[in-house]
């Protein structure tokens, strides 16, 4: 904090200032001058006039409404004229690089302190170390400026995550499903996993820790189209494709997304208007048809396309060039995503870009779905965890009727359920991700399309009942874009994202059940 701390003021001596003309608080034993500032406070002049506040402690007033950080700004830091005689500064605030939350059911359990898990090694709480150092020093800030000004991540921090030194690589793991062919001979996070040992709880902890960005838009302008649109040009692309893109993608000169959903059909591949048909000399494809929600879309080079063709659905790789176009699409989540509508006019494409078999398009998305919809899982689980931190801090900091708002049964009953629901989903997820890492990635299609589908959908459910009882929990500031429910407004504003990523919760549990179905017993009675 660029304050002044040396100089120290008996309480005597700092309540003296009482006055319009010389007036000064107390902020956790930090003395501030407000004298030139009261007419330019936010929050009005009036409030340095209120019992006690001129010349006093304003601790307690301050902190039920204000966020920490405001201490931290430059503009306000300057205020700080000195801290009181033998005092010291007390409440903890602010971000600290890397340092875990002591608020309880902030982390999950396997990083809370004197708990312990079967699923994590060391290399895993290596990992969780760097990531949050990585995201804490570059991602967050980042976020939380941009978010609100619907800027996509910087290139400087794009190429950090792709490369660099001792980050290397936050990119490759992150589309390590199936094959892990891709990751072979590099050097992950400056060296702390090795490529062979990279299983999916490094992917869960790379993926929880982008999420505590705490910005839902710039959190999916982090390349999170990749995540979808590169893995079938990993696993279903021909050797000469994969050698051309790949390394452009994955060290973050060029930008690929899923381009599947269109204006008339989601989930409902069959649906799909978008057209591919051959030219006469069997070399091109000539594609034409649009597709709405396309995340990253506006800033892709490459679109990894789901098309109508005459044997069925064929999945094909599109290059930005003549006849493709992006529009911005304005949704409740913020435009750091670059969510596009594409159209493609008539674009001509190599039929070497098929991605998998003509007409087997169906088994590339499909094989793309459960892997999604687990990313999906991890930041979800995540974001709600982050809204538990915000209300137990806020609840025990804010007072109503003279005591803090913990004291409300009714309060308490609302986090009750949240933690409860938190907690669950997280251990569900770690379970299911066990499962993962000890099947092939075909036996992980067939055993847990329906476990991963069933925890999405209830999740996300959960997930809205979270975000609902939080913005009850802050009143008017839940619905604030500013100040002290920032979170809150920006999670209850965009976690229906999450409801609809992937397919909708009604068709994933649906998709659960027919999927247990189809596995029952046929001689199995009551
Ligand atoms: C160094 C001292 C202070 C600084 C730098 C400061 C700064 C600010 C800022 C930046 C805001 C805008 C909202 C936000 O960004 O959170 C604000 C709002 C406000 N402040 Fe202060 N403030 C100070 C002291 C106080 C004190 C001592 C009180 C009460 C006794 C107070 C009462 C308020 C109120 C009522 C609001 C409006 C909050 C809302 O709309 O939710 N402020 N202040």
């Amino acid at each position: 904090m660029a304050a002044n701390e040396t100089k120290r003021f008996t309480r005597e001596e700092v309540a003296k200032h009482n006055t319009v003309d010389s007036l000064w608080v107390i902020i956790d034993s930090r003395v501030f001058d407000v004298t030139r500032f009261q007419n330019l406070h936010p929050g009005g002049a009036s409030v340095f006039t209120d019992e006690g506040i001129p010349g006093g402690d304003a601790t307690e007033a301050f902190f039920g409404l204000h966020r920490y950080e405001v201490l931290e700004r430059p503009q306000y830091a300057r205020l700080q004229i000195g801290l009181v005689q033998g005092e010291e500064p007390q409440i903890k605030g602010g971000l600290i690089p890397g340092a875990l939350s002591k608020v309880p059911y902030a982390e999950p359990t396997w990083l809370t302190e004197g708990f312990k898990s079967p699923y994590y090694k060391e290399s895993h709480r290596k990992l969780q170390r760097a990531m949050r150092e990585f995201v804490d020093a570059y991602i967050f800030p980042e976020s939380q400026e941009f978010e609100p000004q619907g800027k996509r991540p910087s290139q400087s921090v794009l190429d950090k995550m792709a490369g660099g030194t001792a980050h290397q690589g936050i990119q490759h793991p992150r589309h390590a499903y199936g094959s892990r062919k891709h990751l072979k001979g590099l050097t992950l996070m400056g060296g702390i996993v090795a490529p062979e040992e990279f299983d999916y709880f490094h992917e869960l902890v790379v993926s929880q820790e982008l999420t505590r960005c705490g910005g839902r838009g710039y959190g999916d302008g982090l390349l999170s189209g990749c995540v979808i649109g590169l893995p079938p040009v990993l696993n279903f692309g021909s050797p000469e494709l994969k050698a051309r893109v790949v390394p452009e993608i994955l060290s973050a000169k060029k930008v690929i997304c899923l381009a599947i959903s269109e204006a008339y059909a989601g989930s409902d591949v069959f649906g799909l208007h978008t057209t591919a048909t051959k030219t006469e000399d069997g070399r091109h494809w000539i594609i034409t048809g649009t597709k709405k929600w396309i995340t990253n879309g506006m800033f892709s080079d490459y679109f990894t396309v789901g098309c109508k063709t005459e044997d069925g659905f064929t999945v094909i790789l599109v290059e930005r060039g003549e006849g493709v176009s992006t529009k911005p699409i304005k949704t409740s989540y913020g435009s750091s995503a670059g969510t596009a509508f594409v159209t493609f006019d008539h674009v001509k494409v190599p039929v070497e870009n098929t991605l998998g078999e003509e007409g087997g398009g169906i088994f590339v998305m499909l094989s793309n779905f459960n892997h999604e919809r687990w990313v999906m899982c991890c930041i979800n689980v995540r974001s709600q965890r982050l809204v538990v931190e915000e209300c137990m801090k806020w609840v025990n900091q804010r007072k109503a009727f003279g005591r803090p708002l913990h004291s409300l049964a009714v309060v308490r009953a609302k986090l009750a359920l949240m933690i409860s629901r938190v907690e669950s989903y997280q251990a569900w997820l770690e379970s299911i991700t066990y499962q993962m890492c000890n099947m092939s990635y075909k036996e992980q299609a067939s055993r847990l399309a329906g476990q991963i589908a069933f925890l999405k959908s209830h999740m996300t459910r959960g997930a809205q009942l979270t975000a609902a009882d939080a913005v009850q929990i802050f009143g008017g500031r839940g619905i604030t874009q500013t100040g002290m429910g920032k979170f809150i407004e920006h999670y209850h504003r965009t976690v229906t994202f999450d409801a609809l990523l992937g397919g909708a919760e009604d068709v994933l549990a649906d998709l659960g059940v027919r999927q247990a179905m189809r596995s029952m017993p046929p001689d199995e009675r009551l």
